[in-house]
C-alpha cells in the first residue's frame, strides 16, 4: 500500500467499525479553506443477524433506512464494499472521495498519535488483537476492505488510547511485577478521540473549565470516565481492555481478579469462554437480564432492571470521586455520549451521590439539549456533545496536509 498523494477538495470517509455495527460520517474538506464540514452519516447495525442501514443527511433529511439483510453473509467485511459503493454514489458529483479515516481502538505503548495505514502498522495492530477483541479486529477488518477495494485512497488510523499517553505512571502501572508491566500490562485508556474532543471544545467555547481540573463521564454503550487536568488526560476508568471501570451495556467493570480463577478452577471456564461472559453477558444485560439498553431499563420496573439501574450510577459516582483524588480536586463535571447526553434522569441520579462534593443540580436546566445543568452555587456540572468522527476527520486532514508539505 503505497501511494503519492496531495490534498485538495474532496470528500473524506470516517469508519468507526464494532463487532456489530459500523457507524460512518462523510465530510466535505477542504484543506486550503481549513474547513471539515459534515456531509451526511450512517451506521450499518445488525451485522451477522439482520442488517441495516440508515443514513441522513447534515441537514436532517433521511437517506436511507433499508435492510441489508440479503446482502449480509455475517461479517464487517461482507458489507463494507457495498457500504463504500452506497457511500460513492451519494456523493455530490463535484466531490471525489479523497481519503479514509478510522477509529482504531487500540494503540499499544508506541502509538501515541494518528498515523497513516501501511502494511507494516497494519502488522503492529494485528498483535494488538488480544488486547481488544471486541474492537480491533472489525476495525482493521474495515481497512483492509478499502485498501482492497481502493489501493489508491490514503487512510489514516486514530487510536483511542493515544489521547493518554500524557498520563503519569501513576496512573498507567498496575501493581504486579515488573516484568509483567516491562510486557505491556499496564493501563492504557480508551475513548480518546471523545476526550480530546471534549478537551478541544471547552478551550474555546468554555475557557474557564479548560483550564481546570474536569472529569468527563463517558456513558454509552461503554462506558468510561477521564480525568482532565488543563485539557490532558491525567488518568481514567478503562485500563489494560475495555473491561476496567463502570458497568456498561454488556461488560462489568471492576471486578475482584479472584473471581476469574474461581470460575477457571470451580466453573472449568476457559478463555474463551471467560471472554464471552466479560465482553457480551455482563454489565446492564447481566444485572438485569433483560437489555444492555439503558433505555429500556429506565422504562422498566421490575427489581432488576432497577438494580442494574442504581449499580450503574453509584459506581459511576464512585469513579468521578477517585479521579477527583487523581488531580488533587475537582473543578466541573461534564456529561457525554449516549446515556450522558440524553438522559437526564441518569444524569440526577449520578449527581444525587455527589451532593457532598458540592453538585447540585438544576432540575429546570438539565433537560435534553441542555448545556450547563447545575445550579449557580454548585460546582459546574455541563453536557457537551461528543464527536470522535469530526476529530477523526480533523487528524486525518491534519495528517495528510502535513505529509503533503513535507
Ligand atoms: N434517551 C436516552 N436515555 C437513556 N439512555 C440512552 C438514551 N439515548 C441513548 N441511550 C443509551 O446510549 C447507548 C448508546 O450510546 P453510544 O454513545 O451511542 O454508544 P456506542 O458508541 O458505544 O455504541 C444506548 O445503548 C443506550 O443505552
Ligand atoms: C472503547 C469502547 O468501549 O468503545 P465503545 O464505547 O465504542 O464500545
Ligand atoms: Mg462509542
Amino acid at each position: 500500500m503505497t501511494f503519492s498523494y496531495s490534498m485538495k477538495r474532496g470528500a473524506l470517509l470516517v469508519l468507526n467499525s464494532g463487532s456489530s455495527s459500523v457507524k460512518f460520517t462523510v465530510f466535505e474538506v477542504d484543506p486550503g479553506e481549513e474547513q471539515i464540514m459534515p456531509l451526511f452519516s450512517g451506521q450499518l447495525t445488525g451485522i451477522g443477524t439482520d442488517a441495516h442501514l440508515s443514513a441522513k443527511a447534515a441537514t436532517g433529511e433521511r437517506m436511507a433506512d433499508e435492510s441489508w439483510a440479503e446482502r449480509d453473509s455475517g461479517d464487517v467485511p461482507a458489507l463494507l464494499p457495498s457500504l463504500l459503493a452506497w457511500v460513492e454514489e451519494h456523493l455530490p458529483p463535484d466531490l471525489p472521495l479523497l481519503a479514509a479515516g478510522h477509529r482504531v481502538v487500540h494503540g499499544g505503548a508506541n502509538l501515541r498519535h494518528p498515523a497513516m495505514i501501511t502494511d507494516h502498522l497494519l502488522g503492529e495492530l494485528e498483535t494488538l488483537i488480544p488486547l481488544a477483541p471486541l474492537h480491533e479486529p472489525q476495525n482493521l477488518a474495515a481497512i483492509k476492505v478499502l485498501a482492497d477495494n481502493r489501493s489508491d485512497l490514503p487512510q489514516v488510523a486514530c487510536f483511542d488510547t493515544a489521547f493518554h499517553h500524557t498520563q503519569p505512571r501513576t496512573s498507567t502501572t498496575y501493581a504486579i511485577p515488573r516484568h509483567l508491566t516491562d510486557a505491556g500490562i499496564r493501563r492504557y485508556g480508551f475513548h480518546g478521540l471523545s476526550y480530546e474532543y471534549i478537551a478541544r471544545h471547552m478551550e474555546t467555547h468554555l475557557p474557564q473549565l479548560a483550564s481546570g481540573r474536569v472529569v468527563v463521564a463517558h456513558l454509552g454503550n461503554g462506558s468510561s470516565l477521564c480525568a482532565l487536568n488543563r485539557g490532558a488526560s491525567v488518568d481514567t476508568s478503562m485500563g489494560f481492555s475495555v473491561l476496567e471501570g463502570v458497568p456498561m451495556g454488556t461488560r462489568p467493570g471492576n471486578l475482584d481478579p479472584g473471581i476469574l480463577i474461581y470460575l477457571m478452577r470451580k466453573f472449568e471456564m476457559d478463555a474463551d469462554a471467560l471472554e464471552h461472559l466479560l465482553y457480551h453477558q455482563s454489565g446492564l444485560l447481566g444485572v438485569s437480564g433483560v437489555s444492555n439498553d439503558m433505555r429500556v431499563l429506565l422504562s422498566r420496573d421490575d427489581d432488576n432492571s432497577r438494580e442494574a439501574v442504581d449499580l450503574f450510577c453509584i459506581r459511576t459516582a464512585k469513579e468521578i470521586c477517585s479521579l477527583a483524588c487523581s488531580m488533587g480536586g475537582l473543578d466541573a463535571l461534564v456529561f457525554t455520549a449516549g446515556i450522558g447526553e440524553h438522559s437526564a434522569e441518569i444524569r440526577a441520579r449520578i449527581c444525587g451521590h455527589l451532593k457532598w462534593i458540592g453538585v447540585d443540580l438544576d432540575k429546570d436546566l438539565n433537560k435534553d439539549d441542555a448545556t450547563r445543568i447545575s445550579t449557580a452555587a454548585s460546582l459546574p456540572v455541563h453536557v457537551i456533545p461528543t464527536n470522535e468522527e469530526l476529530m477523526i476527520a480533523r487528524h486525518t486532514v491534519d495528517l495528510l496536509t502535513m505529509r503533503n508539505a513535507a
